[in-house]
């Protein structure tokens, strides 16, 4: 059988297989409150296969959001609504999980078709950002952010232990800290966002602090018998990477001592002045080596939607985990098409009775 079908076991939760839909925003909600765009979406994805479907970036305050079509899980009426999307997509066979994060200086924004930018001051729909320090990200988004007190570092830290609960309540059997992307926690950790001069900035202890503090909470928060995962942005490609990746790789080792099941490996996008290498697969190598020297099970995504790469970065003890994005976007079946691409005849394997019941009997095209 294909590394990529055979199934994930991390604490109680076992995947159906290795393939992963990551968090991908819908922009889609108001107020933060999830409606019938998401339910038709992630049922989609959840019957299409996938051993896990990962909600997307739901922020933990109404600030925290990048744009105002963005989800939420500050209150009980977004999580009520949330658990209809639990219960489907685990009825679907997939594990239901989510993200949930905070946007930071790249908050206040409008929808990516809508110009990707900051939403204008004079325009009511805007809101204040707030950051490690006064610095904004700059190109499409210059909006400078408020520096962050101390109090306000303390109760962003409680809005995701709240969050956290909810989605527990939801349902949710996988939770993922969304600390990569150039995004609130992930600002903490960068030299280019975090100038700060007290115990939250300066050395990559220091810089790594609030992630510590923000895993800590939302650990006391979490069941210990279900998998906490972060996704984190190891690598910037902005000229430092060995530093950052070295910095990294330390933090993601107390991550994982302080509780942390396994480490979504991505990038962290804090300034627009870095120069990706986008290509297939292109993060695989950095993700093997946060797996070799963190010791830690990791997923990865970006361009990994080959099936036989996929397959292979499986089967080589590369990932633990394959997240395929766009491509669900194309095709919410994709995980049954890669099945047929590695050979792996039997429909039923990854698609819902009314489906395979058919496919594995009948199927007159190649
Ligand atoms: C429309 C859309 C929306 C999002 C994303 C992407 C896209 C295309 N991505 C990044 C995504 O999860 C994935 O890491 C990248 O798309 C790279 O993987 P693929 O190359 O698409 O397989 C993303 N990542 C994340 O951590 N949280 C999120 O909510 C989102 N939202
Ligand atoms: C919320 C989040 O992490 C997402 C929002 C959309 C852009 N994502 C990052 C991205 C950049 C380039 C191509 C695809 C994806 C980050």
């Amino acid at each position: 059988m294909p590394g990529l079908f055979s199934p994930f076991e991390l604490k109680d939760v076992t995947l159906r297989n290795r393939i992963a839909v990551p968090p991908m925003c819908q922009y889609s909600a108001v107020d933060g409150v999830s409606n019938d765009w998401h339910r038709v979406h992630y049922n989609s994805l959840a019957r299409g296969g996938a051993g896990l479907v990962i909600v997307e970036a739901t922020a933990v305050s109404p600030e925290g959001r990048i744009t105002p079509g963005c989800l939420g899980l500050w209150n009980d009426e977004q999580a009520e609504k949330l658990a209809q999307i639990a219960r489907e997509i685990k009825a679907a066979g997939a594990i239901p999980g989510i993200q949930i994060g905070h946007a930071g200086r790249k908050a206040s924004a409008n929808l990516p078709w809508e110009g990707d930018d900051h939403i204008v001051k004079t325009d009511p729909r805007s809101w204040e950002t707030l950051s490690p320090s006064a610095v904004a990200f700059g190109s499409n988004l210059p909006q400078v952010p408020q520096e962050m007190t101390l109090a306000d570092i303390a109760r962003v830290r409680n809005d995701f232990a709240d969050a956290t609960r909810r989605a527990r309540e939801a349902g949710f059997e996988w939770l993922e800290l969304h600390f990569a992307h150039g995004y609130l926690a992930q600002s903490f950790f960068s030299v280019h966002a975090n100038q700060r001069q007290d115990q939250y900035g300066g050395n990559a202890e220091n810089r790594g602090r609030f992630l510590l503090e923000t895993l800590d909470a939302v650990r006391h928060q979490w069941p210990e018998n279900l998998p906490l995962t972060a996704r984190f942005g190891v690598i910037e490609y902005d000229g430092r990477d060995e530093e950052t990746l070295s910095e990294a790789i330390d933090l993601t080792k107390k991550f994982r001592a302080n509780g942390l099941d396994l480490l979504s490996v991505s990038v962290g996008f804090s300034t627009p002045d870095s120069n990706i290498p986008w290509g297939p697969a292109f993060l695989a190598p950095v993700a093997v080596r946060v797996k070799r020297e963190a010791n830690i099970a990791v997923a990865s995504a970006w361009g990994i939607d080959a099936p036989l790469i996929a397959n292979q970065t499986i089967e080589k003890g590369e990932l633990d985990l394959v997240m395929v994005g766009k491509a669900h976007l194309a095709n919410p079946n994709w995980t049954y098409q890669a099945a047929r691409d590695l050979k792996k005849e039997q429909a039923s394997w990854v698609l819902p009775a009314p489906y395979a019941h058919w496919l594995d009997r009948y199927r007159v095209s190649q």
